[in-house]
């Protein structure tokens, strides 16, 4: 059994900014604990808008804190995102996010990010390699 706190990988390794400084990630179950997915808290910042599209991934969210518009970008279709409200990206999808207020949401990724993982010009983050 592993225990963390999200309190204890602060600053850490497993503690990511993105280069865009829209987001921040806290993971705190990695490909290296071979649970067979990874699991994060990501805070998006109120104000700005990230734009994702997660070719090698499939990602659930889970919003615990705050409000956010979610645009598909492939439908142009609109979401309201607030506690409560899960969206699976179960087709990839071009996605943007634009939070009204600072968001809390836990994110489940298959396959696992192995760590440092940050967006690529595309939005996605790159296949997992040998091992991950
Ligand atoms: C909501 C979302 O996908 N934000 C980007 C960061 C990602 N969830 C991560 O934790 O790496």
């Amino acid at each position: 059994m592993i225990i963390r706190s999200l309190e204890e990988i602060e600053d850490t390794v497993r503690h990511v900014r993105a280069a865009s400084g829209t987001w921040e990630s806290k993971r705190l179950v990695l490909a290296r604990e071979q649970a067979g997915f990874s699991l994060h808290v990501t805070t998006l910042y109120a104000g700005t808008q990230t734009t994702m599209r997660y070719t090698h991934h499939v990602e659930a969210v889970f919003c615990v804190e705050g409000e956010a518009e979610l645009t598909d970008e492939e439908s142009g279709e609109k979401h309201w995102i607030t506690p409560g409200t899960v969206y699976l990206l179960d087709g990839h999808e071009r996605h943007t996010m634009r939070p009204k207020t600072d968001v809390r949401c836990v994110c489940v990724f298959n396959p696992p990010l192995t760590g440092r993982e940050d967006h690529d010009a595309d939005g996605a983050y790159p296949p997992p390699g040998p091992g991950a």
